[in-house]
């Protein structure tokens, strides 16, 4: 292998500059964040270190006294911020450090605004990590070695924060990362013991890891005294200060504490710690569970989603520990993807230290640890449900989209998981969605035995769909669903509380008892008068449609399309169209039904119309209007329109 030693200058990645830039003029009002960012990174270095050297001790070389060092020199105005953590080569320093390579990248330049306060909320919900360092300095001095390797393949990258940086190898004596921060014009405060000190406390005091700086002692005059009683030449020596090591943090890990001895602030700032989120977080969970499978769990709901939620590659948010020892954050099987964003820590005595990766994705304490951590997460979510509403809004329209993945993942919590469920509604016809599936039921009419909802592709086409009028009509409350997942989320969930849930777009619609029996026998006689009709209409349409029927469900549209009650709804449909899994047209699922509302004028002007052409072309335009309001899309809009055109010249004359 080559080492590369010669001093390289490359540019920044073209999203680290636009970044630097944002966040230097932005979290200009909260620079001390960069200690808590720098030593976050410190902190995961040494963790990621600790659980390397389980297998291979060797790592240590030495020294297995894990700490991060803070320093400054008054004179360099320098910072200084060493680790003896895992360290990086100079391949992953160019990897890692230059480069954005975090998954919900794009998304995040893709939501900022250019205005200052909302990107500046924006930087901080993507985190901002080492960059960070630029907010107060000018230039920036990475020295770093990756345990394990030699002496001689240290990396040093620099840069001032601009379009470059500079990339050598270097000699480094210790491993790890070493950060010197040359500070701006004006950034004089942070030299300072004491400063230093409080900003460290206040974000890093109980992260498992020792924080030290040097502190000048005196020399104690009694004993000096006492031992050179008779050397007088020495006694009139001036005492010379001796530097000591002192550690500035708790560095206990602070899920080890009992509940009563937290504050709400220590619990904050762990937060940041662990999930580096620049916000407080929603709400926790904090316990600890005995028994054959013993661990404490402290579990966080962020205040609001990350970019990279919907990114399969993001990392998970819990870490794992055993034992106080960091061993992955990688760890999947410890939370269920739909509440991937849970952030925080799960410490466990009952696996054994060395354990590997392969034994963990099978064993059985996971599994078990994971289920109980899963009910602690869901009891979380209820009570923040019950004794604070206003929050949980907050966090329902972070993360309900994805809570609505519970009922599909996770069979064993399905009941927990639905009451948990919110939704638009008829009720309050706004697309805000706060109706519990228990209020619906709470709601229901006399006789109704159904929980009644309507798909569309957006709130307004749930909203407006015509296969609500009769529902409107009687006052029935209808749930409006059009996030992506609702298609899904109700073929799943058949039921709840014993009340089926049933789309108002699909099937034979079944009223109950809720249909007038007068209503019934009026049909039987219209159903007679456009007998022929619905034939006529049928051999236009040919094979577009499996079936035409009289709706029960109009009361104010000419027509509708329904899906077959085993079938696709049309809405299922379009979405597995676009997401190409459907080969052409309306190909997979049946074909719909078309139904036509009787007393609507212009379905009644059929049963006269003598014209064939002009039967037809009404019906044509019936049919489209039916796909239109729906919100789905034509397969020949301009014939439509030149149908809808020829009939309304008719009106010219
Ligand atoms: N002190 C360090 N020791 C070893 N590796 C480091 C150190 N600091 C940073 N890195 C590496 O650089 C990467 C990028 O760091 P950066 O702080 O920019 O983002 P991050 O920590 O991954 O994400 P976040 O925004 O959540 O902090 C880290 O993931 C890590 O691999």
């Amino acid at each position: 292998m080559t080492v590369e030693v010669k001093k390289e200058t490359l540019g920044f990645q073209t999203e680290v500059k636009h970044l630097l830039h944002l966040m230097i003029h932005s979290l200009y009002s909260n620079k001390e964040i960069f200690l808590r960012e720098l030593i976050s990174n410190g902190s995961d270095a040494v963790d990621k270190l600790r659980f390397e050297a389980l297998s291979n001790d060797k790592l240590y070389d030495g020294d297995s006294d894990l700490k991060i060092r803070i320093a400054f020199d008054k004179d360099q105005r320098t910072i200084t911020i060493t680790d003896n953590g895992i360290g990086m080569t100079r391949a992953e320093v160019q990897e890692h450090i230059g480069t954005i390579a975090k998954s919900g990248t794009k998304q995040f330049f893709e939501a900022l605004t250019g205005e200052q306060a909302k990107d500046s909320e924006l930087i901080g919900q993507f985190g901002v990590g080492f960059y960070s360092a630029f907010i107060v300095a000018d230039k920036v001095t990475l020295t770093t070695r990756k345990a394990g390797s030699d002496k001689s393949e240290g990396a040093r990258w620099e840069s001032a924060g601009e379009g470059d940086y500079t990339l050598e190898t270097v000699e480094k004596a210790q491993r790890g990362t070493e950060i010197v921060l040359h500070l701006k014009e004006g950034e004089d405060e942070f030299l300072d013991s004491y400063r230093i000190r409080s900003v460290v406390r206040k974000f890093s005091d109980h992260i498992a890891l020792p924080i030290v700086m040097d502190k000048e002692v005196m020399p104690s005059y009694e004993d000096d005294s006492e031992e050179n009683a008779d050397d007088t030449e020495k006694s009139d020596a001036k005492p010379v200060a001796q530097i000591e090591e002192e550690t500035i943090n708790s560095a206990s890990a602070l899920w080890t504490k009992a509940r009563q001895d937290i504050s709400e602030e220590d619990y904050a700032s762990f937060y940041k710690h662990v999930s580096h989120d620049y916000q407080e977080p929603l709400t926790h969970v904090h316990s600890k569970v005995e028994g054959t499978n013993e661990y404490t769990l402290l579990l966080y709901v962020p205040t609001r989603a990350p970019f990279d939620m919907w990114d399969r590659e993001a990392k998970h948010g819990v870490k794992l520990y055993i034992r106080k020892v960091f061993i992955t954050d990688d760890a999947e099987q410890l939370m269920p993807r739909y509440l991937r964003f849970i952030k925080g820590i799960i410490d466990t005595n009952s696996l054994p230290l060395n354990v590997s990766r392969e034994i963990l994705q099978q064993s059985k304490q996971i599994s078990n640890i994971k289920s109980g951590a899963v009910k602690k997460v869901l009891g979380m979510l209820e009570s923040l449900a019950k004794n604070d509403p206003e929050k949980y809004a907050t966090f329902w329209s972070q993360f309900g989209a994805v809570i609505k993945e519970g009922p599909i993942e996770d069979h064993s919590n399905k009941d927990r998981v639905s009451k948990l469920l919110r939704f638009a509604s008829t009720h309050a016809n706004t697309d805000k969605q706060e109706v519990a599936l228990e209020d619906y039921v709470g709601r229901m009419k006399e006789g109704q035995e159904k929980i009644y909802y309507v798909t569309g592709e957006t709130f307004s086409a749930a909203k407006n769909s015509p296969h609500l009028e009769i529902f409107r009509k009687k006052g029935i409350e209808v749930l409006l669903l059009s996030d992506r997942i609702d298609e899904w989320l109700v073929s799943h969930l058949d039921e709840f509380d014993g009340k089926h849930l049933e789309s108002v777009a699909k099937g034979n619609l079944d009223l109950g008892s809720l249909a007038d029996e007068e209503d019934q026998k009026n049909q039987e006689e219209v159903n007679k008068d456009f007998e022929s009709v619905l034939k006529q209409i049928k051999d236009v349409l040919g094979d577009k449609v499996s079936e035409v029927k009289l709706s029960h469900r109009l009361t104010e549209s000419p027509a509708c399309l329904v899906a077959d009650v085993y079938g696709m709804s049309l809405n299922m449909e379009r979405i597995m169209k676009e997401a190409g899994q459907m080969m052409g047209g309306m190909g997979m699922g049946k074909k719909p039904i078309f139904e036509i509302n009787p007393s609507h004028p212009l379905v009644a002007r059929m049963k006269t119309e003598q014209d064939d052409s002009r039967f037809a072309d009404l019906t044509h335009i019936l049919f489209d209007q039916a796909i239109l309001s729906e919100g789905g899309q034509l397969d020949d809009p301009a014939a439509f329109v030149h149908k809808l055109n020829g009939l309304l010249q008719g009106l010219l004359h």
